[in-house]
């Protein structure tokens, strides 16, 4: 995690600010980069001498005729000699910089993906994933362009310092007009780039939420087809085109006008210059014959760079500044405070009994009633199986984030005994929920699959004790059930997922996703399975169920469960109720003892037919 992410002066001149991200980045790679910017400003310095060497060409005409012919020759020939050496220092020059640019783009987007993957669930419950993964990309990209167009700067710089140079040596009055002119017409640039940075910011923003819109629609492409919702997302889609143009339509004319401003004054500084050369030659000498004409070209010629450099300045200018834009658009992750505790790897824990009360959480786009998580109290032992139920809602999933320690608890009093502590302590929230971390797995409730194949998915977790073994994928997909409809006469861990493992049905996406939260709960002391089973037919539902409870018997588990049949099967029913945990204890007991429990099983739970309850015995057997 890269601390130095949260830095002070970030809303300096864009320039100043792209420069110092470039530093710090280049991390590693100072020296190439140093190495790079040197050997390019050294190719530039080598042509600077041309419009000098074909000058002295054209005195030694005119002032030896014929007989400076040789001579000319010569200083024509440097012209070639300048220009080759250039080629021969700028060539290295760019190799090397653009290695370092590509370093400093990956430098970017790992930093910023680590701080997203860093962030707690609720971070990402409040943020579109489409418009977080364009703010790394945005941000990472623009800050490699600079690195690899830095060639252009340093022309610019060069031809900016090496003409007024050359125009000083010349005649320091022509100089000193020239580093005048240049000045206000640098000023006016900036003056459009302030009012240009502002507008790529809306503009970017606008993009943003576009991108997010367009992606949820692609993304859930059976909806957006099966409810006719193609037309509805076409309007809003244009709507928010409409909110991306708006600025850029400023834009583009606050643009035109800049340029024209500029070639304007930039031409006019350059026949001022001329003219004041002539002017100043002329009045000192009184004689038209003293006015050399290689040296009226090089203020010509010296005069014509400083035009084309402020050119050059006004559209790198415009360039810092929607690179500027892009990188800030990332501001949003590096500015949000990584709890450095709760991203350090967490310290595995083996529990017997675990103890929590008074939990209290509230999501930030919370309901105005109360905490989603009201004062809940539990206690939790290891070989146990829970039950969890409640009505839609109720809280269960929030419990199980929670418990995982996914969410950090607005208030929490956690209880554990472990070896390493073996004196059960009390924890505060954050170290709370670092400790359910290092001992908690949660076999989420929505089946994430990646497209890649099913080994690719398998491999893609961690356990608490590290990388899955590819010896357990075998067993982790027969516990499942995904056996049963992998090809037999193929390798089935090459079988392929496609997108949201849309080619697979609803029931075999959440059993793969299953097969891989068993591979990552190993080792773990409370595993949490928040419904992977929804979509299953009773029977496979039930001998699942079997078959976790023999693979985490020394584990507690917690199950939130939807099939009445089932709740015979666990050790203790957990009954939640608008946010609270109402009633605990074993389903006989609740049956007699608790007016909730009887609410839920008449209108909470599935009730299974007959054969279905059959299926369950079987399948349980
Ligand atoms: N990201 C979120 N932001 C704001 N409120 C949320 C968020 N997620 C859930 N909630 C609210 O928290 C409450 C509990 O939701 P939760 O998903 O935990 O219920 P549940 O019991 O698992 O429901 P279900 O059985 O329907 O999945 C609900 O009122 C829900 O609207």
């Amino acid at each position: 995690m890269d601390s130095d992410d949260a830095k002070p002066g970030r809303h300096r001149a864009p320039v100043l600010q792209l420069y110092r991200e470039l530093w710090h980045q280049a991390q590693g790679h100072r020296v190439a980069l140093l190495g790079s910017m040197a050997l390019l400003i050294g190719a530039q310095v080598v042509l600077l001498a041309v419009p000098y060497l074909v000058g002295r060409a054209l005195n030694s005409l005119q002032a030896r005729g014929n007989d400076g012919a040789g001579e000319a020759a010569l200083w024509l020939a440097a012209v070639l000699g300048a220009t080759l050496v250039s080629w021969l220092i700028h060539g290295p020059g760019r190799i090397l910089e653009r290695n370092v640019a590509l370093s400093v783009r990956k430098r970017v987007a790992t930093a910023l993906t680590q701080r997203l993957l860093a962030f707690p669930l609720s971070w990402h419950d409040g943020n579109h994933s489409v418009a977080s993964a364009h703010r790394v990309h945005q941000s990472s990209s623009s800050l490699g362009t600079f690195a690899e167009n830095q060639f252009i700067y340093l022309r610019s710089v060069v031809r900016l310092i090496g003409p007024i140079g050359a125009l000083i040596a010349i005649h320091p009055m022509v100089g000193a007009t020239a580093a005048l002119g240049l000045l206000a017409i640098c000023g006016a640039v900036v003056g459009f780039d302030r009012a240009i940075v502002r507008l790529a910011i809306q503009t970017n923003d606008a993009e943003r939420r576009y991108t997010a819109v367009l992606a949820d629609a692609l993304g859930n492409a059976t909806s957006v087809l099966a409810l006719r919702q193609a037309r509805p997302f076409i309007r809003s889609l244009r709507q928010l085109v409409e909110k991306v143009f708006e600025p850029l339509r400023r834009m583009i004319v606050i643009i035109e006008i800049k340029w024209c401003a500029v070639d304007v004054a930039s031409r006019l500084l350059s026949c001022c210059l001329v003219g004041l050369y002539a002017w100043l030659v002329l009045r000192a000498t009184g004689d038209g014959q003293k006015l050399m004409f290689g040296n009226v070209y090089m203020v010509w010629e010296y005069a014509l760079q400083s035009g084309a450099v402020v050119s050059a300045v006004a559209s790198n200018f415009q360039t810092f500044a929607t690179q500027y834009a892009n990188y800030q658009s990332a501001d949003v992750i590096r500015d949000h405070p990584v709890d450095a505790s709760l991203s350090d790897p967490v310290q595995t824990r083996s529990w017997r009994q675990c103890e929590i009360r008074n939990l209290v959480f509230r999501h930030a786009a919370g309901r105005e009633a109360g905490p989603t998580l009201d004062h809940v109290r539990l206690t939790l032992q290891r070989g146990k199986r829970y039950a969890l139920i409640g009505g839609s809602g109720s809280g269960k999933s929030t419990l199980m984030r929670a418990l995982a320690g996914l969410y950090v608890a607005e208030r929490i009093e956690l209880h554990a005994a472990d070896d390493a502590d073996p004196a059960a302590a009390t924890r505060a929230p954050v170290d709370a929920a670092r400790y359910l971390r290092g001992s908690t797995t949660l076999i989420p409730q929505e089946a994430e699959l990646f497209e890649a194949s099913l080994e690719h998915n398998l491999a893609m977790c961690e356990s608490l004790h590290g990388q899955p073994d590819p010896g357990d994928y075998h067993r982790a997909l027969e516990l499942a059930a995904v056996k049963e409809f992998l090809p037999a006469d193929a390798d089935p861990l090459q079988v392929s997922i496609g997108e949201q493992a849309s080619n697979w049905s609803g029931g075999q996406r959440a059993r793969v996703a299953l097969a891989r939260g068993i591979l990552a709960a190993r080792g773990s002391s409370l595993v949490l399975l928040d419904e992977p089973t929804a979509n299953l037919d009773a029977r496979t539902e039930a001998a699942v169920y079997a078959n976790l409870f023999a693979e985490f018997a020394d584990a507690c588990l917690i199950a939130s469960v939807h099939r009445l049949e089932l709740l015979r099967h666990f050790d203790e029913v957990l009954v939640m109720v608008d946010g609270r945990l109402v009633a605990q204890g074993s389903e006989a007991v609740l049956a007699q003892t608790s007016a909730d429990y009887a609410n839920l099983r008449a209108s909470g739970l599935r009730q299974s037919d007959a054969g279905e309850t059959e299926a369950v015995a079987e399948g349980a057997a």
